[in-house]
């Protein structure tokens, strides 16, 4: 089964300025989010607005169990290990099968 490569990506606001930033290089998604390709130029967006942010290009999407996530993750997403942790669980409650979607800043 193939599926489309989706060209846009939305993140909390509060988030937005670390990947418009750069600081922030990997986001951890659920199955039905993990159709990005590596390679493909993706626009991201405001969950809550709707609000274009900036661009960036999907580097890779591999899977990463909940039980796996470590300070690794917790640094390329700029966000304290325990905070991301709790951030993922009210995302996705009970899910142990997640995806790292790895991406770089395009500058504009
Ligand atoms: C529909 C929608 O926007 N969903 C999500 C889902 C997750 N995230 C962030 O990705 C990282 C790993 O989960 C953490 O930093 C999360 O806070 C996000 O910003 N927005």
């Amino acid at each position: 089964m193939s599926v489309i490569a989706p060209t846009q990506i939305t993140f909390f606001e509060f988030l937005t300025p670390l990947v418009a930033s750069g600081q922030k290089t990997i986001t951890i998604r659920d199955f039905s989010e993990s159709h990005y390709q590596p390679g493909t130029q993706v626009e991201v967006y405001t969950l809550e607005s709707h609000t274009k942010v900036c661009d960036i290009v999907i580097l890779a999407v591999e899977p990463l169990a909940f039980d796996d996530i470590n300070e690794f993750h917790a640094n390329q997403e700029s966000l304290p290990l325990d905070e991301l942790k709790q951030l993922i669980q009210q995302v996705y409650p009970d899910q142990q099968r997640l995806f790292m979607i790895s991406f770089a800043l395009v500058e504009t």
